[in-house]
């Protein structure tokens, strides 16, 4: 196993962008909101560097592009139900796993690893996309943007799981795809790595300065696993 493993127990795992390349969807989601608005739509490649805090932000963020200006507060609410309908119709249709995640959770889980997920995504999402790839029975415990009264950057998600899951945050893991993760891994005091091949606005990881940086999951393993893997 990876060092950064060393002294851990539990793995905290972000969701989009680090398991799940999710754009797909969320972008045809924000694309129906906006068209039954009778706005302007932003190309896919536009809505991935949305994503990150959640889908209010993500909703505000379409509007003000659209609009030219920051929405009014009701105008955002509906577009945020609207939204929200349009992405539980179809949450799976085009996302798919990153490459090695489930080899690598698959091994971490053997190995004895207990997992959390901590995404911002709201809640209500992450029990039918975990049971659609797979993932669900190896998670004990997870929270969305909209469980707690803070969400990544905030420490707080990290510290009620690890406070749930009976772990110092010592002998805890972020693993996380865009500087919230690493923002709130750092002041949960958990140790963190950041996986370059999400979605953090469109900025390198880098500068968030993780403890390590992998090109993938399967990197955790030890070098024999990882090349098995990889054939
Ligand atoms: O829903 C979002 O904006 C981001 O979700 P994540 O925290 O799983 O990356
Ligand atoms: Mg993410």
């Amino acid at each position: 196993m990876h060092p950064i493993l060393n002294d851990k127990r539990l793995v905290a795992f972000d969701l989009d962008g680090t398991l799940i390349d999710s754009v797909p969807d969320l972008a045809v989601a924000v694309q129906l909101t906006l068209g039954k608005l009778d706005l302007p739509l932003p190309t896919e490649e536009r809505v991935r560097d949305w994503v990150g805090n959640g889908a209010p932000v993500l909703v505000e963020r379409a509007l003000t592009w659209a609009l030219g200006h920051p929405p009014e507060e009701n105008f955002q609410a509906r577009a945020l139900d609207t939204f929200m309908e349009y992405y539980a119709a179809a949450p799976n249709a085009l996302t798919t796993l990153y490459p090695g995640v489930k080899q690598a959770l698959e091994a971490l889980h053997r190995a004895g690893f207990t997992f959390a997920l901590i995404t911002n995504k709201p809640e209500q999402f992450i029990k039918p996309i975990l049971e659609h790839f797979g993932l669900l029975e190896w998670f004990s415990l997870w929270v969305g943007g909209d469980t707690l009264a803070e969400k990544k950057p905030s420490p707080l998600p990290l510290l009620y799981i690890a406070k749930a899951c009976n772990v110092a945050p010592s002998e805890c893991l972020m693993v996380g795809d865009s500087r919230h993760d690493i923002e709130a891994g750092k002041a949960a005091g958990f140790a963190t790595l950041a996986l370059p091949y999400g979605y953090n606005h469109g900025a390198p990881i880098e500068l968030s300065q993780p403890d390590v940086v992998l090109s993938s999951l399967l990197a955790l393993l030890e070098p024999e696993t990882e090349q098995a893997y990889a054939q």
